[in-house]
């Protein structure tokens, strides 16, 4: 599947005297899900609100599943919308049954969708109960289901993990991957990044209005070039250093853990330095821990990167 639901060509955003967002140029297809990730003030709500057609762009063209969100008869296509806002909030008097009615009537759904939806949330024990006697992982839980309401073609999550437990969350990821499968796209934006990794498709990393990366883990690691760390039982130091003489070019030797060596090697040695390990009858365990998403995110906003980034028109993206 490959239908573009999401296309921003050269999207500026401006508050009065604030550019908010520099001229962006993205896309997410049907079936992927894009992380949106970014310090605070870096653009995300703004993004996510010009793709709802909240806002309207100072430039650029917005498309949504194929239309501009804030076009005549939008709001026809926009109930395919699903929407997570941060901060989540409802009719505190009305029992979470009734406020998921109240969304489904508004979309076009049933009662008997909205109830399958509080069942798929966990929430169907307590779906007589007034909002307001909730706790804040019930209310996101509420808030999940009535972004999910309608199987939507387009879902945008704002912080859809914050206050959810463990098995919560996991149960969370596990309606994502689903409605992906089934031709959904998703923009998922969170401060949260452990976890998150397995879900997304792409990353997209802003700082200051300005795209700083776009792309698959694969493809951002490949062009941060960050080190891969290796940890090996079985082998001394000396012996290592001693069988990859030449291949440990640029490595560093971190402290032993639990008996295992550990040292860095760089991408490009990646594949040969465990050919070369592996061959070793004395291995006992070979284990590879590649630049998690935390690793680079932390790469592309280090001050260097962004403060080169700024002076790049558009951000320094490789798309
Ligand atoms: N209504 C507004 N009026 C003026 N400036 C605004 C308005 N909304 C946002 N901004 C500014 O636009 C920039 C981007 O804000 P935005 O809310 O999009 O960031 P964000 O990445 O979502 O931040 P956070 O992670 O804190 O939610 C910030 O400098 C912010 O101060």
């Amino acid at each position: 599947m490959n239908d573009v639901i999401v296309d921003l060509q050269q999207v500026s955003k401006y508050y009065r005297n604030v550019q908010a967002l520099h001229p962006l140029t993205m896309s997410v297809n049907a079936g992927e899900a894009l992380g949106l990730f970014g310090h605070n003030g870096a653009g995300k709500s703004t993004l996510m609100k010009l793709i709802l057609g909240v806002l309207a762009s100072t430039s650029g063209e917005v498309k949504a599943l194929g239309h501009c969100p804030r076009s005549n008869g939008a709001h026809e296509y926009r109930r395919q919308f699903g929407y997570l806002p941060e901060n989540v909030s409802f009719y505190d008097q009305l029992t979470g049954r009734e406020v998921l009615y109240y969304f489904a009537k508004l979309k076009g759904h049933t009662k008997v969708h909205a109830e399958s939806l509080l069942e798929e949330v966990n929430l169907a024990p307590a779906a007589n109960r007034p909002v307001k006697t909730y706790s804040k992982g019930m209310r996101q839980r509420l808030g999940l289901a009535q972004a999910f309401l309608g199987s939507p073609k387009l879902l945008i999550l704002d912080e859809p993990t914050v206050g959810l437990d463990p098995v919560a969350t996991s149960e969370f990821y596990h309606m994502v991957d689903r409605l992906k499968t089934e031709g959904c796209a998703v923009i998922l934006c969170s401060h949260v990044l452990p976890g998150i990794e397995g879900h997304i498709d792409r990353a997209m990393i802003l700082s200051k209005g300005r795209k700083l990366a776009l792309g698959s883990l694969d493809e951002l690691r490949a062009e941060a070039a960050l080190p891969t760390e290796i940890m090996v039982s079985g082998m001394a130091e000396a012996e290592i250093k001693t069988l990859l003489n030449g291949q440990l070019t640029a490595s560093t030797w971190l402290p032993q853990d639990a008996g295992r060596e550990r040292f860095t090697i760089t991408s490009d040695h990646k594949l040969a330095v465990m050919k070369r390990l592996l061959a070793q009858d004395q291995i006992q365990d070979l284990q590879l821990k590649q630049p998690s998403l935390e690793d680079l995110y932390h790469f592309y906003l280090s001050s260097t990167h962004s403060r080169s980034a700024d002076t790049v028109s558009g951000g320094a993206t490789h798309e």
